[in-house]
């Protein structure tokens, strides 16, 4: 069996940069696939089912949480998101890391499952950079912007909760700080401790 592979789950307020800092980690080679998540709301001009998103209705979506097929979901500005929950086990199975971009409810849900997993907050350096993004963004109207800022704020505050925060001040230095922040927790000594079990437990014997 090889080593089970680390949850990597990735958050932070609406417009920050999510999209595009997890774009960027992912140019590089690593050892970390990406979950695509589940959601209700309607695909947006350029989304591919099955790559951004698997779109699905509600009652689609509902039958799997009653199937107890999710890892977590959240609703979300009146959507449903959520993570399919085969996929995480079955890539962490093969050794490989898998990588979460969700949003805070559902973070907070896998933390309670899945303690060890890595917890990355990415915000922004301040909140009227992150309005600006949003509007620049271009993809909502002025409402769905300001209910987004409201959640945003409320997701802000629940930072304290994660392991790392990652500042998006420029794309590629926050792309590289999770990078590192991935590579350092397979170093932890609980992990490595763990990894090295079969020398760990020699130590009492005449070697
Ligand atoms: N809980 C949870 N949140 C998700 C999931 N997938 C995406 N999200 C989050 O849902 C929020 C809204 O996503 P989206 O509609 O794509 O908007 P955008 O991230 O602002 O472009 C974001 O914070 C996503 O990170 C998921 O599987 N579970
Ligand atoms: N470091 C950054 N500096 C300036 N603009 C950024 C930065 N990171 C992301 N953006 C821009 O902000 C907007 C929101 O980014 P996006 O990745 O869609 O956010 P999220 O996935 O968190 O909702 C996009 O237009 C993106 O190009």
């Amino acid at each position: 069996m090889p080593e089970r592979g680390l949850l990597i789950v990735f958050s932070g307020p609406s417009g920050v940069g999510k999209g595009t800092v997890r774009a960027k980690i992912f140019e590089n080679k690593n050892n970390f696939d990406y979950s695509v998540s589940m959601t209700t709301r309607p695909q947006r001009p350029g989304e591919v089912d099955g790559k951004d998103y698997y779109f699905r209705t509600r009652e689609e979506f509902e039958e799997m949480i009653r199937k107890g097929e999710m890892l977590e979901y959240a609703e979300y500005v009146g959507n449903y998101y959520g993570t399919p929950l085969t996929y995480v086990n079955k890539t962490l199975d093969e050794g490989k890391d898998v990588f979460l971009e969700i949003e805070v409810q559902g973070a907070l849900q896998v933390k309670e499952k899945v303690p060890d997993g890595v917890f990355i907050f990415l915000t922004p350096p301040d909140l009227e950079e992150l309005r600006g993004r949003l509007v620049g963004r271009g993809t909502d109207s002025a409402e769905v912007i300001n209910n987004r800022m409201k959640k945003a704020k409320e997701e802000i505050r629940l930072m304290s909760e994660y392991d790392y925060a990652v500042v998006n001040d420029k794309v590629e230095l926050a792309a590289e700080r999770v990078i590192k922040i991935i590579e350092a927790e397979h170093y932890r000594v609980d992990r490595v401790m763990e990894r090295y079990a079969h020398m760990i437990d020699k130590l009492d014997e005449n070697i």
